[in-house]
């Protein structure tokens, strides 16, 4: 979404300031995003909710400190996101549900925690909505995945994707697409940072010091995504451009091809799944 796009929420309760929300929330802040009222945000500690002490738009409880945080953040909220841990959701919402206000929409970033579950513990006037995000919102260039659940209107899911447009990309999806979408972009910023970390070791096998090879490994990184962004040019074509005919390059792409990484990155993913749909056991 364009930063000069003006979008305005009705008031948010985000339940879980850990990494993901705290992410969404600096997308929730940036000047062209209107809340109505300040953001709520619970999470566990007193140093974490301490942490938005000089952020008038944001007001932060601590349930260390405040047993009701959960409810009175949730109180009169329009918007609720549920940003724990999968395997505490259900307890969650259980907690919350007396508080929340008629036609509420709760929506979960939760890994692997289905719609069908959260409907379960939630009244029947709340609508739910299940999204699988990343990390890279919380510099506006996030992806998300969005599927609706059986009680969510067409327009509350408009107002959801508007709400995730603030951080970035978002892609609608049937529900039994999101623990794919979530092994390739929800968990993809950490295969990148992998490889980076992978490719720096490298470097310095060879001989460079730790500066150099994260000069040159991050560097290079940084450069091929944004000219694959700026030149409007196919991965395959970028990479031709790279390969001189029997040059060097050549012979390193045979290596990795004779790994088969595209058979690598299949299982991982394959795993990545086979996990989402243990946690959707409880396990
Ligand atoms: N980190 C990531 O890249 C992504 C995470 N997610 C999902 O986001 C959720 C959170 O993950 P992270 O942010 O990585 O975890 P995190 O551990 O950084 O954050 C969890 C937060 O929940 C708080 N919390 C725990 N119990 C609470 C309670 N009863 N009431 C209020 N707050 C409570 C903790 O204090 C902590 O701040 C998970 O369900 C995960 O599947 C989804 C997509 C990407
Ligand atoms: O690792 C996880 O379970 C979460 C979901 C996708 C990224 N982080």
């Amino acid at each position: 979404m364009s930063e000069n796009t003006q979008v305005t929420l009705p008031t948010i309760a985000m339940l879980g300031a850990g990494s993901m929300a705290r992410a969404i929330l600096a997308g929730l802040l940036a000047p062209h995003v209107s809340v109505e009222g300040a953001v709520r945000v619970t999470n566990r500690s007193a140093d974490n909710a301490a942490s938005f002490d000089n952020e008038p738009r944001v007001q932060a409880w601590a349930t260390a400190t405040n047993p009701e945080a959960n409810l009175e953040a949730v109180r009169g909220a329009a918007i609720v996101l549920v940003a724990v841990k999968p395997a505490m959701v259900p307890d969650l919402l259980d907690e919350i549900s007396p508080a929340l206000a008629e036609g509420a929409i709760v929506v979960s970033v939760a890994a692997g925690v289905t719609t069908a579950t959260m409907e379960a513990h939630l009244p029947e006037h709340v609508s739910v909505i299940r999204t699988m995000p990343n990390t890279p919102s919380k510099i506006g260039l996030g992806v998300t995945g969005i599927a609706a659940g059986t009680r969510s209107t067409p327009a509350q899911l408009d107002l959801i994707c508007g709400m995730f447009s603030t951080v970035g990309e978002v892609i609608v999806l049937p529900e039994n697409m999101i623990d794919a979408l979530g092994s390739i972009s929800g968990s993809g910023p950490a295969y990148v940072f992998y490889f980076i970390e992978q490719l720096t070791k490298v470097a310095i096998t060879h001989g460079f010091s730790a500066e150099q090879a994260q000069k040159m490994v991050q560097g290079t990184f940084r450069g091929a995504v944004e000219l694959l962004a700026q030149s409007g040019e196919e991965p395959q074509e970028l990479r031709r451009q790279v390969t001189s005919p029997k040059g060097s390059t050549e012979r390193a792409i045979a290596v990795f091809d004779d790994a088969n990484i595209e058979a690598i990155l299949l299982k991982g993913t394959q795993a990545a799944i086979a996990r989402s749909e243990e946690m959707a056991r409880g396990e």
